[in-house]
């Protein structure tokens, strides 16, 4: 059977879409991005999380949470993006940013310029590089990452990229992370950590913004 055809995980996804204050008809082509991940999992071993079910909850609605503090930006670059988490989904939600995926692993790297073109995301593109060497200093409006590396070790390999008046970076993080956030290195300064809440999923979950001082 088809992902799209599985009417439980389309509810299930389209519930969590409601409670996350989303449009339900983002399920279409957030289930054809799923699908698309499970068949080349098989093979490329993208996830670790294999059951389609809790790939809803662990990585479609996860990513989703953050719309709401993406939501206005032009650019935003996903360090390590992996798959393409969160970056794919937002992308996905939100047609008015554009979202730079960066990672090094090659197979990853496929399978993300594959998803990017079966699915016409305009507004998304690939960049095949470690997240240090991309060259494009002040050239988004925020950083990404989720499931990448502390605060520090984020802002040491991909600080360059914000933009300097008003640059951040977005990290999506499970416990509030107070050691990294007292770690911050010199030219960054905590914004907010927001509790995040994700449908289905019980553990907890923390957007924590940093900005340039
Ligand atoms: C644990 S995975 C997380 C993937 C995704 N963000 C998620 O939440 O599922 C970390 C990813 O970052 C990539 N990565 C780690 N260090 C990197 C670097 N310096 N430059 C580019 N990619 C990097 C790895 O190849 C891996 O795909």
């Amino acid at each position: 059977m088809e992902l799209s055809d599985d009417t439980a995980l389309r509810a299930e996804l389209e519930a969590g879409l409601r409670t996350l204050g989303l449009a339900p008809t983002l399920a279409d082509p957030l289930l054809a991005y799923l699908a698309l991940l499970v068949r080349w999992n098989k093979t490329y071993n993208l996830t670790a999380v294999r059951d389609p079910r809790e790939m809803v909850v662990r990585h479609l609605l996860d990513s989703l949470a953050m719309v709401p503090h993406v939501d206005g930006l032009a650019t935003l670059a996903d360090l390590g993006t992996g798959p393409g988490l969160p970056g794919i989904p937002l992308a996905i939600a939100l047609p008015g940013l554009h979202v730079t995926l960066v990672e090094s692993n090659g197979k990853k790297a496929r399978f993300l310029r594959e998803a990017v073109r079966q699915l016409k995301l305009t507004n998304a593109d690939v960049a095949e590089s470690r997240i240090e060497a991309v060259d494009r200093p002040g050239a988004f409006d925020a950083i990404t990452a989720r499931a990448l590396a502390t605060l520090p070790d984020i802002l040491a390999v991909g600080g360059h990229l914000p933009k300097a008046d008003g640059g951040r970076l977005l990290a999506m993080k499970g416990v509030n992370p107070v050691d990294e956030i007292a770690a911050l290195p010199a030219g960054w300064r905590l914004d907010t950590v927001t509790p995040l809440k994700v449908p289905g999923l019980d553990a907890e979950r923390h957007l924590v913004v940093v900005a340039r001082a």
